[in-house]
């Protein structure tokens, strides 16, 4: 697959159809599930999980074979059977509805196929081979997970908070954008695993107070010396 592209897709309170409940379904459906999809499964036998997931109110589950009725007026579907025509049948049926459809064992008639993600609170990565080799997909998902540690969800949560004060207290568009690049300069996550989080915020929040400050050029690089002043 070469002609794809990535995007985060909004699926809260949508609509969304998994046909087949097995393990590939199952694992279709916790993604689905975690985005806050209205789910519905049809397959004469799901998994375990998903039967929890079922009696927990999570999802729905239709016991029967697929029929095209069952589709209704879907934002997605996942075809995720181990049987090749039922999934090809779901694909034409989509197709004829409109509806997104994404097909487990036919990559390039999916309208969209599934990275591999991984999370730390607002931090969302996805990773993708294109289809080339799911299991290095897998692969890398682990090594980023090494590489971007829980700190990292502590860090997005600062920034988010910064930003929306910067907004507010910043008119100037190009000021904005320097003071949202220059913020990265400073050793946050450095701070975070020592300690030493709470007290940098409250005192960079305290002198941000102070438009001045703000404004001032080269901001950061002044708080930068400052702090090492003080060290
Ligand atoms: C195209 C795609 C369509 C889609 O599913 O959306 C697709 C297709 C297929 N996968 C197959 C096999 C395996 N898939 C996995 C695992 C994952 N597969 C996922 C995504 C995707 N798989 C999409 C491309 C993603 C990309 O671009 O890289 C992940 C990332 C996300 C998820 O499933 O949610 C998830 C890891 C999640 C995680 O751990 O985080 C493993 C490993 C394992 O299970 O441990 C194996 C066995 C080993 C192997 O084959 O590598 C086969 C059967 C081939 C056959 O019959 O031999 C097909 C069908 C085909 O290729 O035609
Ligand atoms: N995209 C991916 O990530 C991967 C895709 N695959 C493909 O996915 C297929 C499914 O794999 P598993 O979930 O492991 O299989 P599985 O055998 O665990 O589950 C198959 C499911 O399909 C359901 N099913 C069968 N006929 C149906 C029908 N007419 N209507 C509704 N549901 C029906 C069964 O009830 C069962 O729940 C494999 O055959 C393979 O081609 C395999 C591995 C990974």
């Amino acid at each position: 697959m070469e002609a794809i592209m990535p995007i985060m897709m909004n699926v809260k309170d949508k609509e969304c159809v998994v046909v087949g409940g097995g393990q590939v379904a199952e694992r279709k459906i916790k993604s689905l599930m975690d985005a806050k999809a209205n789910i519905t499964v049809i397959s004469p036998i799901v998994t375990a999980q998903i039967k929890r997931w079922e009696k927990e109110g999570i999802l729905r589950v239709s016991y029967k074979k697929y029929q095209l009725t069952e589709l209704g007026s879907a934002f997605v579907v996942i075809a995720a059977t181990d049987q090749r025509k039922v999934n090809l049948q779901v694909y034409e049926d989509a197709k004829r509805r409109r509806i997104l459809v994404s097909v487990v064992d036919c990559p390039e008639c999916s309208d969209f196929i599934f990275p591999a993600t991984m999370r730390r609170g607002k931090l969302h990565i996805a990773i993708s081979t294109s289809g080339a080799s799911p299991s290095v997909t897998k692969k890398i998902k682990n090594e980023l997970e090494f590489l971007y540690g829980e700190e990292y969800e502590l860090y997005l949560d600062f920034l988010s908070d910064f930003r929306a004060f910067i907004k507010k207290a910043v008119e100037d568009t190009k000021q904005r954008q320097a003071i949202s690049k220059d913020i990265l300069k400073i050793d946050i996550i450095g701070f975070i695993r020592t300690g030493k989080f709470q007290s940098f915020r409250k005192s960079l929040f305290a002198r941000l107070e102070d438009p001045e400050f703000i404004y001032e050029k080269k901001w950061i690089e002044r708080y930068l010396e400052d702090k090492d002043e003080g060290d």
